[in-house]
Order: structure tokens, then sequence, then C-alpha cells
């Protein structure tokens, strides 16, 4: 654990970690490790086993059937693929955000208050000093202030985008992940909910899955290149786009990729 401020941020550490659909594998043996409030990026072509990494780091995974999970996976105190683990309290610390903006159809403030009331807050000051904080986080606040009570589908995509990171943020996560969360936005939007990970980098550890390799640049402090399941390379951002130690990270890098 690191602690931020006041806040104490968990590193993340993956041994071993393989997971099967029946009997084809999906992830090979991945070992990394990622710091206390670091912005850990992964980039590789579609089917290399991103979203499936990210899916096993708050147990997900364990929704889909015939799936096979070996390894360890450690996020802070919690031994995430353990039996015992508290599943509920790992989706707590371990929040997620989806490549398309998924609000419930309900108004933004309950959206927004939805986690915290299920996790107990039922004082009405509370929850809007919860609401209010973190739609502020989310750099959402301004933009809604006055229609709380509208319904979130009356929001744009990429504010709706922003609800989904409010409403993650409500329950007090310590680890973002992000899955493509600007894949279905317009530049603008895009642009947006990159400045926002960047503020709220160091708060969280997080690991954003992204198909924009500017946007990996732009916003993380280190990289993993995956291939076919295999984590190819890791390291830091600047070393990676700048001096690839694999010829495959290369080849990818420079779109010469087949
Ligand atoms: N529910 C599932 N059942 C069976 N196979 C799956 C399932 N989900 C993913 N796969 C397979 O596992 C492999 C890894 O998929 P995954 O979605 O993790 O890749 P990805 O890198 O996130 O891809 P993309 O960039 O296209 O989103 C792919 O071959 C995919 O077809």
């Amino acid at each position: 654990m690191g602690n931020v401020g006041e806040r104490s941020v968990p590193d993340i550490e993956v041994h071993h970690l393989s997971v099967w659909y029946g009997h084809t594998p999906a992830l090979k043996n991945i070992n990394l490790r990622v710091d206390a409030g670091q912005v850990l990026a992964i980039i590789g072509p579609s089917g290399c086993g991103k979203s499936t990494f990210l899916r096993v780091l708050n147990r997900m995974i364990e929704r889909l059937a015939l799936v096979r999970v070996e390894g360890s996976v450690r996020i802070g105190r919690f031994d995430v693929l353990d039996d015992h683990v508290d599943v509920t309290h790992l989706r707590r610390t371990v929040g997620m955000v989806f490549q398309h903006p998924n609000p419930f159809p309900m108004t933004i403030f309950d959206n927004v208050a939805y986690g915290p009331r299920i996790f107990g807050i039922k004082s009405s000051t509370q929850l809007r000093k919860t609401v209010e904080d973190s739609l502020k986080r989310a750099a959402l606040w301004d933009e809604v202030r006055g229609k709380l009570r509208r319904s979130a589908g009356t929001l744009s995509g990429g504010q709706q985008q922003r609800l989904c990171i409010a409403r993650a943020l409500a329950v007090d996560p310590q680890v973002l992940l992000l899955d493509e969360p600007t894949a279905s936005l317009d530049p603008v939007s895009s642009a947006k909910i990159e400045e926002l990970i960047v503020q709220l980098k160091s708060q969280y550890t997080m690991i954003i899955v992204t198909h924009n390799l500017q946007q990996a640049a732009r916003v993380s402090d280190v990289v993993a290149f995956f291939e076919q399941g295999q984590l190819i390379e890791m390291g830091y951002t600047q070393d990676i786009f700048t001096a690839p130690r694999e010829k495959r990270t290369e080849e990818f890098l420079t779109g010469r990729f087949d």
C-alpha cells in the first residue's frame, strides 16, 4: 500500500495468471506489478486479452460460463482469487468504467447515490455531499448542479461517461479499471475524460485499456503490451514509446503489425 495524502492506495501484483475460456487460452502466465498511484495502460491488438485481464481484477470474470483462472492477484490486502475473498468489498475497492456509458435509467442524483445507498448511507445530507463530491471529482458538477433530478439519459454521451466515473468514485474505491472509456466518445468528450484521468492520477491506482496509442502515451506512467494472451513487454511509458525492447512491440507501435 502507498499513502497519497490522507488516502491509502494499493499496489497490484499479478503472478502466473492464466485464463482459459473452455479449452482456449486467453491469458498465458501474466506477471506484472503496478505501483500504488500509478496509471498502467494496456495496449495490444484486438483479442489479445486486455478486457479479460481487467475482468479478473474485480472477479467479473467468474460471471462467465466455462472460465478457468489460475495464478494469483493481490490488490492491497485482497488476495483477489482466493475463494474466501469478500467479492462485494473487493468490487467496492476496485471500481470499473466500461466502453459504453451505462448510466442506470434514473436521475443523475440517484445514479451517483446508488452505491452509497447500497452500502448503507441513509442520511440525506451525507448523500447530497457524497453526490456533490463525486460529481466534482468527475469534473461534471458545474454542468449538472442545477439539474440533478433530471434523467441521466438527458446527458450527452461524454457527460454520461463522466457520470459513470462519478458513480464509480462515489463508493470511494482505491483502484479504477477503465475499459476503453473513450472509445464511443467524440474528440472533445474524450479529451475531457483524459484530463480527468490525469487529475485523478496518484489518488487511485488505475489501469486503462485503450486502442488509442496517443491516449496511452498521454495518460499513463507505465505501459503493458499484450499479444495473443501474453505480456510481451512492460515499462515506463516514455521508454516503451521511444525505445521498446521487443520487436513485436515496435511493430505494433509503428503500425507494421500482422
Ligand atoms: N466470454 C467469452 N467466451 C469465450 N471466449 C471469449 C470470451 N470473451 C473473450 N473471449 C476470447 O478471449 C480472447 C481475449 O478476449 P478479450 O476480450 O480479453 O480481448 P481484448 O484484447 O480485450 O479485445 P478487444 O481489443 O477486441 O476488446 C479472444 O480470443 C476472445 O475471442
